[in-house]
This record gives structure tokens, C-alpha cells and sequence, in this order.
């Protein structure tokens, strides 16, 4: 038992999780104890061990809550998402990626010098990913130190768990969305003290230099030296996401071997790193990624709508580099993470028509990467991921038989098959509940 702790909650009836990347556990009749201070107590179908909890807790039979046909599962975690683009989310999905930012994200973003504006799109961004059961986000902001402050600060007071960098761009960038490398610095100093000093565990900074484009050689060497000084503070960018990027890197450093050692290079790779998109890395850019303890964050949707290309997530697992998933609000259309892991399937599923070697991925592989994928990725795996004693309770409750389901279960189906169909046709409709560290979240 956790000493300390008081219990507040308990529910009985189906939990799932993923411990291992091939399993996923179904337990059935199982009692699940929270903390006033969110911490499952314990996790058992032990009548014996379970009276012992409650016994030493005074806590009465009758407050169980019995969670009948719905079952809970741990929360969504997104590892990578533009707040801003969220405005976009849907439109603009006719373009790669270079003419993309020209011509929709770059002015996007820069209308978030306007706090007003900021407190608008942030609100309803925070809240929709809420909705779709995502319970820790690792957000990109934009350039601006106050609009990034406002995203921290919504990020907080709706209970969602955030890792929020403001964007660093001083190059390569538009006239009416750029900033100086002085400003970019200092600002993201100030960021980083701010985020720190406001002592929510459950929002954080994170060190974001946009991609290598759009950061000057000095810019990068300082926000290298950044992530030394804070040796707590997560590292995000962009890596090889699109051919004529990865051309352009090699233009910018033709003495550096590939486009993942650019980062190497300014000490930006360690085991504090996500890196988003990774689609088209050499041998030696996965086992620099790998030797770093660098992650990717993969985004199927985005690469799939700006025609980026498929990423080989069977080569990323064999090279056993930490992964996860991202939607990429807005070159990822939608803000769901049951999106993305369908996506994941159906990427790894193209990967297989080309090559008989690849295993395609699971649906249960998926819900790891979404979990505790996500939870390694952020460097949190002794705290999130799954619902074992000790964790914080981070958890959706499903009802797959909410009045209006987007989908239907039938007498014969299993609790396997009606996770399945969940995960395959299920969304927000079918959260009854969402918990971040044991507080439930109010949807707006
Ligand atoms: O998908 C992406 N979205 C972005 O906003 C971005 N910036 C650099 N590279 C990027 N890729
Ligand atoms: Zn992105």
C-alpha cells in the first residue's frame, strides 16, 4: 500500500491496458482505487485484498461505482500538436508541406500576436482534445512569448497535462511571422522561467526550435545549451518529413552527413527529444536516434495529407527507438488519437504491399504506442501509460453503448471484439468520463 495517500475512488467492473507492446490486458470484474491525490492505490479482482484497501481506508462498499458495461481505459497521450493550426484543422490539405506553411500555417500562426484571437482558438483547441480523450498533449505555440503564456495558462486551468514550447524561428521565415535570434532566445528563457516558476506538475515547457530551417546556427547552439541548463525540460522539433526539406537541410549543412545529425550537431539529441514525422531516415539516422535515446512522434495523418510519404514503423520498433503518436493538428486534419491509430494501421498495413517482410501493426499495438508509448516518449512511464498501482490515474471511461454510438454491439461479441470495434469506429460520443491525475475534467 501507498502510505499517505487517502482513497476517494473506487470502481469496479472492466479496466484495459497495455503493459507490453503485444499485449493488451482485459480485466474483467476488477476494482480500481484513486488518491485524493490521483494515484491508483491498487488494481485488483482480489475480494480479499480489495476489503483490506477499503477496510483501511474506511471506505464504504457503498461508494463503489460500478462502471457496468462501460470499461475504463488510460487517457490519450498526443506527443505532438500546432495549438494554433487548429484554426486550420480540416482546410488547406492541398498542398506538401514547403508551400503548406507558406501559404496557410506561417499566416495562420502569426495572428496570434492578438491575445484575443489566441484566448479564442486555444480554448476551443484545449477543450476539443479533451473531448477526444486526450489527457497529456505536447503542444507547439507560435512565436509569440504571451500567446504562448495564454496556451500554458488554458492548458491549466482546463486540467489537461501539456508540455507547451513556444515556436523559435529567426530564419527562413516570412517578414510578418519571424522573430530575431535575441528575441527568440530570450523569450524562450523567459518562457521556460515562467511555465517553472507557475509549479503545476502538470504543465511544462518544451525546448521548440521549429525545424533546422527556420533556426540560425546560433539560435540552435543556444537552445542546445538551454536544454543542458534544464536537464528536466523536453526537447521538440521536426525531422524528415518531406523530400524537398530534406534537400534543403542538406543545402543548409552539406558538411553535417544527414538532417537527424543536424541536431546531434547542436546538442539537441537526448533522451529528453521528440521529434516528429521521421519518415524517410537512413540506417544511421535511426541508430543516431536510437544511440541518443531520442523518440518519434509519428504522425500518419499529416504525412498522409500533405503526401509526405509512409514512415516504416516496423523499422522503428526493430531498431527499438521510443515512439509514439501525434495528430500534427493542422497537417493532420483531425484531433483525435483513435484517428491517428487508425492511421498508424493503415500506414504500417501500405508498408506491407511493398514489402512481404513487414508485420503489419496490430490495432493492439496501436493502443500501446497511443499509451504507453506516448508516456515513454514523455519521459513518464513510472507516472502514465496504463492504470497500474502507483501510476496517476490519467483515464477515460468508455460506454460502448452510449445512446448515440457511432457504432453497435451485437449479443455474440466479446469484450475483444467490442474493444476492437471501438477503437476501430468509436469517438468522443462514446467518452462518458475523462480523469487527469484523479480530477475529473468538466467538458465545456
Ligand atoms: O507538419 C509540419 N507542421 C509544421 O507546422 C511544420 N513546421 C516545420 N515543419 C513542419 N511540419
Ligand atoms: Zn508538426
Amino acid at each position: 500500500m501507498i502510505s499517505g495517500e487517502k482513497l476517494t475512488k473506487v470502481f469496479k467492473g472492466t479496466i484495459i491496458h497495455s503493459i507490453h507492446i503485444h499485449q493488451v490486458e482485459l480485466l474483467q470484474n476488477h476494482y480500481i482505487g484513486v488518491s485524493d491525490s490521483g494515484v491508483i492505490l491498487f488494481l485488483s479482482d482480489d475480494d480479499k485484498t480489495v476489503q483490506e484497501h477499503l477496510d483501511s481506508h474506511q471506505f464504504q462498499r457503498s461508494d463503489i461505482v460500478d462502471l457496468g458495461r462501460k470499461f475504463i481505459i488510460p487517457g490519450y497521450i498526443d506527443t505532438h500538436a500546432h495549438a494554433p493550426q487548429y484554426h486550420n484543422a480540416g482546410t488547406g490539405t492541398d498542398l506538401p508541406l514547403l508551400k503548406w506553411l507558406e501559404k496557410y500555417t506561417f499566416p495562420v500562426e502569426s495572428k496570434f500576436r492578438d491575445l484575443e484571437f489566441a484566448e479564442h482558438v486555444y480554448s476551443k483547441v484545449v477543450d476539443r482534445m479533451l473531448r477526444n480523450g486526450t489527457t497529456t498533449c505536447c503542444y507547439y505555440a507560435t512565436i509569440h512569448l504571451d500567446a504562448s503564456k495564454l496556451l500554458a495558462d488554458i492548458v491549466s486551468r482546463r486540467g489537461q497535462r501539456g508540455f507547451i514550447g513556444k515556436v523559435c524561428m529567426d530564419r527562413h521565415s516570412p517578414d510578418h511571422y519571424i522573430e530575431t535570434t535575441d528575441e527568440s532566445i530570450s523569450n524562450t528563457k523567459e518562457f521556460i522561467r515562467v511555465i517553472l516558476e507557475a509549479n503545476n506538475p502538470l504543465v511544462q515547457p518544451i525546448i521548440t526550435p521549429r525545424f533546422a530551417p527556420s533556426c540560425t546556427n546560433t539560435l540552435m547552439t543556444a537552445l542546445g545549451d538551454l536544454a543542458k541548463q534544464h536537464n528536466k525540460v523536453l526537447i521538440q522539433s521536426h525531422l524528415s518529413e518531406n523530400l524537398d526539406e530534406i534537400q534543403w537541410v542538406k543545402s543548409l549543412y552539406p558538411d553535417i552527413p544527414t538532417y537527424t545529425h543536424v541536431y546531434h550537431h547542436f546538442g539537441l539529441l537526448n533522451e529528453r527529444t521528440i521529434m516528429a514525422h521521421a519518415i524517410h531516415l537512413s540506417e544511421d539516422e535511426l541508430k543516431l536516434l536510437k544511440q541518443t535515446q531520442s523518440s518519434i512522434s509519428h504522425c500518419p495523418v499529416s504525412n498522409f495529407t500533405l503526401t509526405s510519404g509512409n514512415m516504416d514503423i516496423r523499422k522503428v520498433i526493430q531498431h527499438d527507438i521510443k515512439l509514439a503518436l501525434g495528430t500534427d493538428i493542422s497537417g493532420g486534419f483531425s484531433p483525435s488519437i483513435l484517428q491517428v491509430m487508425r492511421d498508424s494501421i493503415k500506414c504500417s498495413n501500405s508498408c506491407s504491399f511493398v514489402d512481404s517482410a513487414h508485420k503489419a501493426l496490430s490495432y493492439e499495438e496501436a493502443f500501446y504506442l497511443a499509451t504507453v508509448g506516448g508516456s515513454k516518449v514523455v519521459n513518464m512511464e513510472h507516472k502514465l501509460g496504463n492504470l497500474l498501482p502507483g501510476k496517476e490515474f490519467d483515464a477515460q471511461i468508455i460506454d460502448p453503448f452510449a445512446p448515440n454510438s457511432p457504432f453497435d454491439v451485437f449479443a455474440g461479441d466479446s469484450l475483444k471484439d467490442i474493444f476492437q470495434k471501438y477503437i476501430f469506429l468509436g469517438d468522443d460520443r462514446n467518452i462518458s468520463q475523462l480523469y487527469v491525475k484523479g480530477t475529473k475534467i468538466n467538458f465545456n
